[in-house]
């Protein structure tokens, strides 16, 4: 008998704490028990809503998240298992906690998964805000990829460039493997000089890619059962349901060789002197120099050496799949926008009328369509929809709301980019909404670059790297190529329904396009001719 009443209870607990709207009522009913001064937990998410339900719909859960603020205003408070979420859904919310808060609002979860499992807290993206390592790695960041690294990082990103269109002209059908051979190159060489000869069989771009995409899709929060309900990581690996072990053993292995082996292979080169200048090898250079050298401790937070590796990794891990995803939509958009493509295209044809080079970083003010058609690329179908989450270390308190020390922090930035009172008709992809009052005689409206990057203390630490990554690749791909729907044998030009994937980054779905050399622009190549006519993919 007590064996039937227990299994009944199971499946009650079971039942209840899958469903986060019904917790949550619970919880914000009681919610005076939370605070003395009688502020409540914000409002749950409506009833009948479903974490589990959201992450089906597409695996888009930041548009169900949207949904559900359309009902329950634009903070809310989920709980489902151990964790407690505070979703924020509008940009007023996300300044005034995540920005004006930021003391208390910037720190990182550690999940069961990536943190103990997997032993990613050491990593710059999980590091907790009070760990000393954090400001080192922050300060690292900012001096390789801020406005002091410019000079030397835009020089890689054009000749970085000279390759892809160069690529691109050659094979455009393999236009999305370039993509990311690009994105992957800029950094390799930007970190640690490497540069890859042939992106088909290089071993290192490879493993890194590997890790980067296991991460982008395994990575994103709430997506293992374990964190929320701890104890399954006691299941044995054997046990139905525990390949959740697997992942974490890979992930764990492919995170060590990459903090330590593109690190190692810098300092051969150096031994042989055929190292190329780089971040690692700037670094290595400095510690040589200094008292104690390489295995001097910083304050308790390991080596020098062991942060600068993981600061390297950090680069990579952080711009490389993003940066793809935005000119992978941007590639999607303009075979989707040809009018667009075209005005920008005019802009470029009237600035640059000799047509002798491409466009620089500096043309950027002197391009404003084509500098909002590249924000709006980074709005429409934002790269890190829903950033990466935060921690809040202290209880707080927001218009009369209580919301409790150790909530993770959610701020959606696809609702944020798509709210109709900042971005009217924001389904519509229109870059004339980012151009300057003084051509277009109305104030632009907020500038997605504020959101795109997350915020307070985390917000990313490569906005500006990658925004002139960004400008050079589009602009210049304006300038000598035309990008074409696909067509059918029949010459018709096919329909496409591309949807954007799930994940941390997400990206739109395989598509096709037709990628045509523009005539006039053939003698900014160099190198190599652009051949005229049309080349089908
Ligand atoms: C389109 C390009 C990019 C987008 C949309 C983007 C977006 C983001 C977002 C949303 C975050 C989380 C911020 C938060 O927690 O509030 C982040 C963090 C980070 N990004 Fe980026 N990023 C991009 C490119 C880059 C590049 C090029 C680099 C480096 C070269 C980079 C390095 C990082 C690092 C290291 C962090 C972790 C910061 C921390 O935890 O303190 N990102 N990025």
């Amino acid at each position: 008998m007590w064996l039937s009443e227990i299994i009944v209870l199971f499946i009650l607990f079971i039942v209840i704490s899958t469903r986060p709207a019904l917790i949550s009522r619970i919880k914000s009913l009681f919610g005076l028990k939370y605070h003395g001064s009688g502020a409540r937990l914000p409002p749950g998410p409506p009833f009948g809503s479903s974490l589990a339900n959201a992450r089906k719909n597409g695996a888009r859960v930041w548009e169900e998240y949207a949904q559900w603020a359309k009902e329950s205003g634009p903070l809310m408070y989920v709980t489902y298992g151990r964790t407690s979420l505070l979703l924020i859904s509008s940009a007023k919310i996300a300044s005034d906690l995540l920005n004006k808060r930021s003391r208390i609002y910037s720190d990182r979860p550690s999940t069961i998964m990536f943190g103990e499992l997997i032993g990613q807290d050491q990593t710059v993206f999980r590091t907790p805000l009070n760990a000393s390592r954090f400001k080192i790695y922050r300060k690292l960041i900012a001096d390789e990829v801020g406005g002091s690294g410019e000079q030397r990082y835009v020089k890689v990103m054009e000749e970085q460039r000279d390759e892809f269109l160069s690529m691109l002209k050659d094979n455009p059908e393999g236009f999305l493997t370039h993509i990311k051979t690009n994105a992957a190159a800029i950094i390799l060489r930007v970190s640690y000089g490497y540069t890859i000869k042939d992106p088909s069989t290089d071993a290192f771009l490879a493993e890194i890619q590997e890790y980067v995409q296991a991460l982008s899709s395994e990575g994103s929060f709430g997506k293992w059962l374990v964190d929320s309900y701890p104890l399954l990581k006691y299941l044995p690996t054997w046990f139905p349901g525990a390949s959740f072990h697997t992942f974490a053993k890979e992930q764990r292995k492919r995170n060590e060789r990459l903090v330590r082996e593109p690190k190692e292979w810098v300092k051969e080169q150096m031994k042989k002197g055929t190292a190329e200048p780089s971040f690692v090898e700037r670094m290595l250079r400095r510690l040589e120099h200094e008292e104690e050298g390489v295995g001097k401790r910083e304050k308790g937070s390991g080596t020098m050496e062991e942060l600068f590796g993981y600061a390297a990794a950090a680069l990579y891990v952080g711009g490389a799949d993003t940066t793809v995803a935005v000119v992978m939509s941007f590639f999607l958009l303009m075979t989707q926008y040809p009018t667009i493509q075209s005005r920008a295209q005019a802009e470029i044809d009237g600035w640059i009328s000799s047509h002798d080079r491409l466009p620089t970083s500096a043309d950027r003010l002197h391009l404003p369509y084509t500098f909002a058609l590249v924000k709006e690329t980074m709005r429409f179908p934002p790269v890190v929809p829903l950033g990466l989450p935060h921690r809040l270390t202290d209880d707080d308190i927001y218009e009369g709301m209580f919301i409790p020390k150790g909530t993770t922090v959610i701020g959606n930035i696809w609702a944020i980019l798509h709210d109709s009172e900042l971005y009217p008709d924001p389904m519509m992809f229109d870059p004339t909404r980012h151009l300057p009052q003084d051509i277009t005689g109305r104030p632009p409206q907020p500038d997605p670059l504020d959101y795109t990057f997350g915020f307070g203390r985390r917000a990313c630490p490569g906005n500006q790297f990658a925004v002139t990554s960004l400008f050079i690749t589009i602009s210049s791909l304006l300038a000598v190529f035309d990008i074409l729907p696909p067509l059918d044998e029949l010459g018709q030009v096919k329909e496409m329904n591309v949807e954007h994937g799930g994940g941390t980054v997400s990206h739109p779905q395989t598509f096709e396009c037709r990628i045509v050399p523009r005539e006039g622009w053939q003698a900014v190549f160099g190198r190599f001719e652009l051949e005229e006519g049309v080349v089908q993919t």
